[in-house]
Protein backbone atom coordinates (compact mmCIF):
# COMPACT_ATOMS: atom_id res chain seq x y z
CA UNK A 1 0.00 0.00 0.00
CA UNK A 2 1.15 3.34 -0.32
CA UNK A 3 1.53 6.06 2.29
CA UNK A 4 0.01 9.52 2.15
CA UNK A 5 2.41 12.00 1.93
CA UNK A 6 3.55 14.82 4.50
CA UNK A 7 5.79 16.78 2.13
CA UNK A 8 4.46 20.55 1.57
CA UNK A 9 2.89 21.29 -1.94
CA UNK A 10 5.57 22.71 -4.14
CA UNK A 11 5.62 26.41 -3.86
CA UNK A 12 7.82 27.31 -6.51
CA UNK A 13 10.60 28.39 -4.28
CA UNK A 14 13.36 26.82 -7.11
CA UNK A 15 14.25 30.30 -8.18
CA UNK A 16 17.75 28.72 -9.54
CA UNK A 17 14.89 26.81 -11.97
CA UNK A 18 13.23 29.12 -13.33
CA UNK A 19 11.54 26.47 -15.76
CA UNK A 20 10.00 24.33 -12.93
CA UNK A 21 6.43 25.37 -13.26
CA UNK A 22 4.91 25.38 -9.77
CA UNK A 23 2.45 23.05 -9.30
CA UNK A 24 -0.15 21.84 -6.44
CA UNK A 25 0.62 18.57 -6.05
CA UNK A 26 3.49 17.10 -3.56
CA UNK A 27 6.68 16.20 -4.75
CA UNK A 28 7.67 12.90 -4.44
CA UNK A 29 11.50 13.74 -5.00
CA UNK A 30 12.90 17.58 -4.66
CA UNK A 31 16.88 17.63 -5.11
CA UNK A 32 18.78 20.74 -5.20
CA UNK A 33 22.43 21.50 -6.16
CA UNK A 34 23.23 17.72 -6.08
CA UNK A 35 27.24 17.76 -6.88
CA UNK A 36 29.13 14.24 -6.90
CA UNK A 37 32.81 13.57 -7.66
CA UNK A 38 34.75 10.85 -7.95
CA UNK A 39 38.38 10.61 -7.90
CA UNK A 40 38.57 14.04 -8.93
CA UNK A 41 35.72 13.91 -12.10
CA UNK A 42 33.39 15.93 -11.71
CA UNK A 43 30.37 13.09 -12.26
CA UNK A 44 27.04 15.74 -11.51
CA UNK A 45 27.49 19.38 -10.82
CA UNK A 46 24.52 21.42 -9.21
CA UNK A 47 21.53 19.14 -10.11
CA UNK A 48 18.06 20.24 -9.30
CA UNK A 49 15.08 18.22 -10.06
CA UNK A 50 11.35 18.53 -8.74
CA UNK A 51 9.23 15.41 -9.61
CA UNK A 52 5.65 15.66 -8.48
CA UNK A 53 3.94 12.88 -7.13
CA UNK A 54 2.10 10.41 -9.49
CA UNK A 55 4.27 12.13 -12.48
CA UNK A 56 6.27 10.38 -14.71
CA UNK A 57 9.83 11.81 -15.08
CA UNK A 58 12.47 11.02 -17.14
CA UNK A 59 16.44 12.18 -17.20
CA UNK A 60 17.59 12.70 -20.18
CA UNK A 61 21.34 12.25 -21.22
CA UNK A 62 23.84 10.87 -23.38
CA UNK A 63 26.49 8.23 -22.23
CA UNK A 64 28.41 9.64 -19.03
CA UNK A 65 26.04 12.55 -18.68
CA UNK A 66 25.66 12.04 -15.02
CA UNK A 67 22.11 10.25 -14.97
CA UNK A 68 23.11 6.95 -13.25
CA UNK A 69 25.09 8.79 -10.30
CA UNK A 70 22.03 11.20 -9.84
CA UNK A 71 19.63 8.19 -9.50
CA UNK A 72 22.10 6.46 -7.02
CA UNK A 73 22.24 9.84 -5.01
CA UNK A 74 18.60 10.36 -4.91
CA UNK A 75 18.00 6.65 -3.47
CA UNK A 76 20.64 7.39 -1.31
CA UNK A 77 22.89 4.82 -2.83
CA UNK A 78 25.42 7.35 -2.25
CA UNK A 79 25.86 10.36 -0.82
CA UNK A 80 26.41 13.68 -2.54
CA UNK A 81 29.23 15.76 -1.82
CA UNK A 82 27.09 18.79 -2.09
CA UNK A 83 23.15 19.53 -2.30
CA UNK A 84 20.34 18.28 -0.83
CA UNK A 85 17.66 16.11 -1.61
CA UNK A 86 13.81 15.09 -0.52
CA UNK A 87 12.44 11.84 -1.29
CA UNK A 88 8.82 10.71 -0.39
CA UNK A 89 9.55 13.31 2.21
CA UNK A 90 12.25 11.93 3.69
CA UNK A 91 16.18 12.96 3.78
CA UNK A 92 17.65 9.52 3.93
CA UNK A 93 16.25 7.95 0.99
CA UNK A 94 18.45 4.74 1.91
CA UNK A 95 15.50 4.18 4.39
CA UNK A 96 12.56 3.96 2.07
CA UNK A 97 13.67 0.78 0.79
CA UNK A 98 10.20 -0.75 1.10
CA UNK A 99 8.74 2.46 -0.72
CA UNK A 100 10.64 2.42 -3.37
CA UNK A 101 11.02 -0.23 -6.77
CA UNK A 102 14.34 0.30 -8.09
CA UNK A 103 15.68 -1.05 -12.04
CA UNK A 104 19.44 -1.09 -11.74
CA UNK A 105 21.53 -0.51 -14.80
CA UNK A 106 23.20 -3.42 -14.10
CA UNK A 107 20.99 -6.23 -14.34
CA UNK A 108 20.78 -9.97 -13.33
CA UNK A 109 18.90 -12.04 -11.52
CA UNK A 110 20.05 -15.62 -9.90
CA UNK A 111 20.16 -17.70 -13.10
CA UNK A 112 18.74 -20.70 -11.62
CA UNK A 113 15.65 -19.26 -10.02
CA UNK A 114 11.62 -19.44 -11.64
CA UNK A 115 10.53 -16.20 -12.61
CA UNK A 116 7.91 -16.10 -9.55
CA UNK A 117 11.06 -17.09 -7.41
CA UNK A 118 13.10 -14.58 -8.21
CA UNK A 119 10.00 -11.92 -8.05
CA UNK A 120 9.17 -12.90 -4.48
CA UNK A 121 13.14 -12.98 -3.71
CA UNK A 122 13.44 -9.16 -4.51
CA UNK A 123 9.87 -8.63 -2.63
CA UNK A 124 11.47 -10.47 0.36
CA UNK A 125 14.36 -7.80 0.39
CA UNK A 126 11.40 -5.17 0.04
CA UNK A 127 9.78 -6.30 3.59
CA UNK A 128 7.34 -8.77 1.62
CA UNK A 129 6.71 -13.03 2.78
CA UNK A 130 8.11 -15.30 0.63
CA UNK A 131 4.55 -16.66 0.17
CA UNK A 132 2.60 -13.06 -0.92
CA UNK A 133 5.57 -12.59 -3.20
CA UNK A 134 5.08 -15.87 -4.95
CA UNK A 135 1.08 -14.88 -5.24
CA UNK A 136 1.44 -11.35 -6.63
CA UNK A 137 4.69 -12.44 -8.51
CA UNK A 138 2.19 -14.75 -10.08
CA UNK A 139 -0.13 -11.94 -10.42
CA UNK A 140 2.34 -9.83 -12.01
CA UNK A 141 2.98 -12.06 -14.11
CA UNK A 142 -0.26 -12.47 -15.80
CA UNK A 143 -1.47 -9.24 -15.65
CA UNK A 144 1.78 -8.48 -17.75
CA UNK A 145 1.29 -11.58 -20.39
CA UNK A 146 4.27 -13.61 -19.22
CA UNK A 147 2.16 -16.24 -17.24
CA UNK A 148 3.38 -18.61 -19.26
CA UNK A 149 7.12 -18.13 -18.02
CA UNK A 150 5.93 -17.86 -14.50
CA UNK A 151 7.34 -21.28 -13.92
CA UNK A 152 10.70 -20.70 -15.89
CA UNK A 153 14.39 -20.39 -14.91
CA UNK A 154 15.89 -17.21 -15.59
CA UNK A 155 18.64 -19.07 -17.61
CA UNK A 156 16.36 -20.40 -20.00
CA UNK A 157 14.57 -17.15 -21.04
CA UNK A 158 15.40 -14.43 -23.58
CA UNK A 159 17.68 -11.53 -22.17
CA UNK A 160 14.36 -9.24 -22.67
CA UNK A 161 12.38 -11.63 -20.94
CA UNK A 162 14.69 -11.78 -17.89
CA UNK A 163 14.71 -8.25 -18.34
CA UNK A 164 11.24 -7.95 -18.05
CA UNK A 165 10.91 -10.57 -15.03
CA UNK A 166 13.31 -8.14 -13.21
CA UNK A 167 11.33 -4.68 -14.03
CA UNK A 168 8.26 -6.52 -12.82
CA UNK A 169 9.60 -8.00 -9.81
CA UNK A 170 10.69 -4.03 -8.57
CA UNK A 171 7.07 -3.26 -8.48
CA UNK A 172 5.59 -6.39 -6.47
CA UNK A 173 5.87 -4.13 -3.15
CA UNK A 174 3.85 -2.17 -4.69
CA UNK A 175 5.90 1.01 -4.34
CA UNK A 176 5.26 4.56 -4.20
CA UNK A 177 8.08 5.74 -6.14
CA UNK A 178 9.68 3.77 -8.97
CA UNK A 179 13.07 4.57 -10.03
CA UNK A 180 14.09 2.53 -13.63
CA UNK A 181 17.47 3.39 -14.62
CA UNK A 182 17.54 2.56 -19.00
CA UNK A 183 14.89 0.60 -18.74
CA UNK A 184 14.03 0.20 -22.50
CA UNK A 185 17.89 -0.87 -23.43
CA UNK A 186 18.04 -4.29 -24.63
CA UNK A 187 14.51 -4.42 -25.10
CA UNK A 188 13.07 -4.97 -28.53
CA UNK A 189 10.45 -2.74 -29.74
CA UNK A 190 7.23 -4.83 -28.63
CA UNK A 191 8.94 -5.33 -25.48
CA UNK A 192 9.89 -1.43 -25.23
CA UNK A 193 5.80 -0.67 -26.08
CA UNK A 194 4.67 -3.33 -23.35
CA UNK A 195 7.05 -1.36 -20.64
CA UNK A 196 5.76 2.46 -21.68
CA UNK A 197 1.97 0.88 -21.20
CA UNK A 198 2.89 -0.45 -17.82
CA UNK A 199 4.81 2.93 -16.63
CA UNK A 200 1.17 4.73 -18.22
CA UNK A 201 -0.42 2.23 -15.84
CA UNK A 202 1.95 3.06 -12.66
CA UNK A 203 1.13 6.85 -13.21
CA UNK A 204 -2.27 6.39 -13.69
CA UNK A 205 -2.19 4.40 -10.25
CA UNK A 206 -0.60 7.37 -8.65
CA UNK A 207 2.90 5.98 -8.62
CA UNK A 208 5.61 8.16 -9.60
CA UNK A 209 7.95 7.12 -11.86
CA UNK A 210 11.49 8.44 -12.84
CA UNK A 211 13.55 7.12 -15.22
CA UNK A 212 16.79 7.72 -17.45
CA UNK A 213 17.21 7.24 -20.76
CA UNK A 214 18.78 8.17 -24.13
CA UNK A 215 16.13 7.58 -26.00
CA UNK A 216 13.94 10.98 -26.68
CA UNK A 217 11.24 9.14 -27.99
CA UNK A 218 10.23 7.28 -24.78
CA UNK A 219 10.29 10.49 -22.71
CA UNK A 220 8.53 12.11 -25.40
CA UNK A 221 5.63 9.71 -25.32
CA UNK A 222 5.62 9.43 -21.85
CA UNK A 223 6.65 12.03 -19.38
CA UNK A 224 5.32 15.15 -18.07
CA UNK A 225 8.39 16.27 -16.83
CA UNK A 226 11.91 15.64 -17.61
CA UNK A 227 15.58 16.98 -16.92
CA UNK A 228 18.32 17.15 -19.61
CA UNK A 229 21.51 16.11 -18.63
CA UNK A 230 24.83 16.94 -20.13
CA UNK A 231 28.50 16.85 -18.50
CA UNK A 232 26.83 16.52 -15.07
CA UNK A 233 24.75 19.82 -15.85
CA UNK A 234 21.34 20.28 -16.33
CA UNK A 235 20.04 22.77 -18.64
CA UNK A 236 16.64 22.50 -18.65
CA UNK A 237 14.05 20.67 -16.09
CA UNK A 238 10.28 21.20 -16.29
CA UNK A 239 7.22 20.24 -18.63
CA UNK A 240 8.25 18.21 -22.40
CA UNK A 241 5.87 20.90 -23.25
CA UNK A 242 7.94 23.99 -22.00
CA UNK A 243 10.82 21.77 -24.05
CA UNK A 244 9.17 21.49 -27.19
CA UNK A 245 7.73 25.41 -26.61
CA UNK A 246 11.34 26.78 -26.63
CA UNK A 247 11.48 26.47 -30.19
CA UNK A 248 8.99 28.05 -32.75
CA UNK A 249 6.54 25.66 -34.60
CA UNK A 250 8.13 24.89 -38.14
CA UNK A 251 5.96 25.77 -41.28
CA UNK A 252 5.97 23.28 -44.30
CA UNK A 253 4.54 25.73 -47.49
CA UNK A 254 4.25 24.47 -50.69
CA UNK A 255 2.41 27.40 -52.95
CA UNK A 256 1.56 27.54 -56.67
CA UNK A 257 2.80 31.03 -57.08
CA UNK A 258 6.32 31.64 -56.17
CA UNK A 259 6.07 35.75 -55.59
CA UNK A 260 3.70 37.75 -54.85
CA UNK A 261 2.42 40.33 -52.60
CA UNK A 262 1.69 37.56 -50.10
CA UNK A 263 5.90 36.92 -49.81
CA UNK A 264 6.03 40.12 -47.27
CA UNK A 265 4.03 37.88 -45.01
CA UNK A 266 6.95 35.09 -44.79
CA UNK A 267 10.22 35.39 -42.78
CA UNK A 268 13.12 37.70 -45.31
CA UNK A 269 15.56 34.83 -44.98
CA UNK A 270 12.83 32.33 -45.96
CA UNK A 271 14.22 31.11 -49.08
CA UNK A 272 12.09 28.70 -51.81
CA UNK A 273 12.86 25.46 -52.81
CA UNK A 274 11.28 25.79 -56.88
CA UNK A 275 9.58 22.46 -57.66
CA UNK A 276 10.13 21.23 -61.45
CA UNK A 277 6.62 21.30 -62.33
CA UNK A 278 6.57 24.59 -61.08
CA UNK A 279 5.25 26.06 -57.66
CA UNK A 280 7.86 26.61 -54.82
CA UNK A 281 8.13 24.64 -51.45
CA UNK A 282 8.80 26.66 -48.31
CA UNK A 283 10.27 25.54 -44.53
CA UNK A 284 10.42 28.72 -42.08
CA UNK A 285 9.65 29.40 -38.11
CA UNK A 286 6.67 30.92 -37.59
CA UNK A 287 7.15 34.25 -36.62
CA UNK A 288 5.05 35.89 -32.97
CA UNK A 289 2.53 36.97 -34.92
CA UNK A 290 1.36 33.50 -35.10
CA UNK A 291 -1.00 31.54 -37.59
CA UNK A 292 -3.36 33.91 -38.67
CA UNK A 293 -1.69 36.92 -40.43
CA UNK A 294 0.07 34.13 -42.32
CA UNK A 295 -3.01 32.46 -43.69
CA UNK A 296 -4.59 36.08 -44.25
CA UNK A 297 -1.58 37.03 -46.97
CA UNK A 298 -1.62 33.66 -48.61
CA UNK A 299 -5.10 33.46 -49.16
CA UNK A 300 -5.77 37.65 -49.72
CA UNK A 301 -2.80 37.53 -52.37
CA UNK A 302 -3.63 34.25 -54.16
CA UNK A 303 -0.83 31.96 -53.06
CA UNK A 304 -2.67 29.11 -54.45
CA UNK A 305 -1.74 26.93 -51.45
CA UNK A 306 -1.33 23.47 -52.21
CA UNK A 307 -0.26 21.89 -49.15
CA UNK A 308 0.53 23.99 -45.58
CA UNK A 309 1.64 22.05 -42.27
CA UNK A 310 2.53 23.72 -39.21
CA UNK A 311 4.75 21.47 -36.64
CA UNK A 312 5.49 22.01 -32.98
CA UNK A 313 9.22 21.18 -32.50
CA UNK A 314 9.75 17.80 -31.09
CA UNK A 315 11.36 17.22 -28.23
CA UNK A 316 14.31 15.66 -30.43
CA UNK A 317 14.67 19.89 -31.74
CA UNK A 318 14.22 21.30 -28.37
CA UNK A 319 16.90 18.82 -26.57
CA UNK A 320 19.61 20.20 -30.02
CA UNK A 321 18.48 23.92 -28.81
CA UNK A 322 19.22 22.91 -24.73
CA UNK A 323 22.02 20.80 -24.77
CA UNK A 324 24.03 21.50 -27.85
CA UNK A 325 24.63 20.11 -31.18
CA UNK A 326 27.77 17.44 -29.78
CA UNK A 327 25.30 16.17 -26.71
CA UNK A 328 22.52 15.92 -29.73
CA UNK A 329 25.11 13.97 -31.94
CA UNK A 330 26.39 11.59 -28.87
CA UNK A 331 22.54 10.78 -28.30
CA UNK A 332 22.00 9.96 -32.03
CA UNK A 333 24.94 7.81 -32.17
CA UNK A 334 24.30 5.93 -29.02
CA UNK A 335 20.45 5.46 -30.49
CA UNK A 336 21.37 4.30 -33.40
CA UNK A 337 24.12 2.18 -31.97
CA UNK A 338 21.02 0.61 -29.31
CA UNK A 339 18.81 0.19 -32.34
CA UNK A 340 21.11 -1.96 -33.91
CA UNK A 341 22.06 -4.16 -30.94
CA UNK A 342 18.75 -5.04 -30.46
CA UNK A 343 18.09 -6.25 -33.91
CA UNK A 344 21.67 -8.03 -33.54
CA UNK A 345 20.09 -9.43 -30.51
CA UNK A 346 16.59 -10.17 -31.76
N1 LIG B 1 32.12 4.86 -9.22
C1 LIG B 1 32.67 5.70 -10.09
N2 LIG B 1 34.00 5.98 -10.03
C2 LIG B 1 34.58 6.85 -10.88
N3 LIG B 1 33.91 7.53 -11.84
C3 LIG B 1 32.59 7.30 -11.95
C4 LIG B 1 31.91 6.36 -11.09
N4 LIG B 1 30.60 6.37 -11.43
C5 LIG B 1 30.46 7.21 -12.46
N5 LIG B 1 31.65 7.77 -12.77
C6 LIG B 1 31.90 8.78 -13.82
O1 LIG B 1 30.94 9.80 -13.66
C7 LIG B 1 30.43 10.23 -14.92
C8 LIG B 1 28.93 10.06 -14.96
O2 LIG B 1 28.63 8.67 -14.97
P1 LIG B 1 27.15 8.10 -14.94
O3 LIG B 1 27.24 6.62 -14.87
O4 LIG B 1 26.40 8.79 -13.89
O5 LIG B 1 26.60 8.58 -16.35
P2 LIG B 1 25.32 8.08 -17.15
O6 LIG B 1 24.70 9.30 -17.72
O7 LIG B 1 24.48 7.22 -16.30
O8 LIG B 1 25.97 7.25 -18.31
P3 LIG B 1 25.59 5.79 -18.87
O9 LIG B 1 24.31 5.95 -19.60
O10 LIG B 1 26.74 5.46 -19.75
O11 LIG B 1 25.49 4.87 -17.67
C9 LIG B 1 31.18 9.45 -15.97
O12 LIG B 1 32.28 10.21 -16.39
C10 LIG B 1 31.64 8.21 -15.22
O13 LIG B 1 32.81 7.69 -15.78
Amino acid sequence: MQQAMTQEPFSGEFTAAPQIATDSRPLAIEAKGLVKRFDGTLAVDGVDIAVPEGSIFGILGPNGAGKTTTLRMLLGIIDPDEGTRSVLGSDDPHRLANRIGYLPEERGLYPAMKAVDAIAFVGALRGLSVKEGRKRGLEILEAHGFGHIAQRQIRAMSKGQAQTVQLLATLVHDPALVVLDEPFSGLDAISQGKLERTIRGLAEKGTTVIFSTHVLAHAERLCERIAIIAGGKVPFHGLVSTARDRLPPQVHLETRERDGPWRTALPAHAEPQIKATGGALWNFSLEDGGVEPLLTALVEGKAGIQALSIERAGLHDAFVAIAGEAAAKQLDEETGLAAMNTAEAS
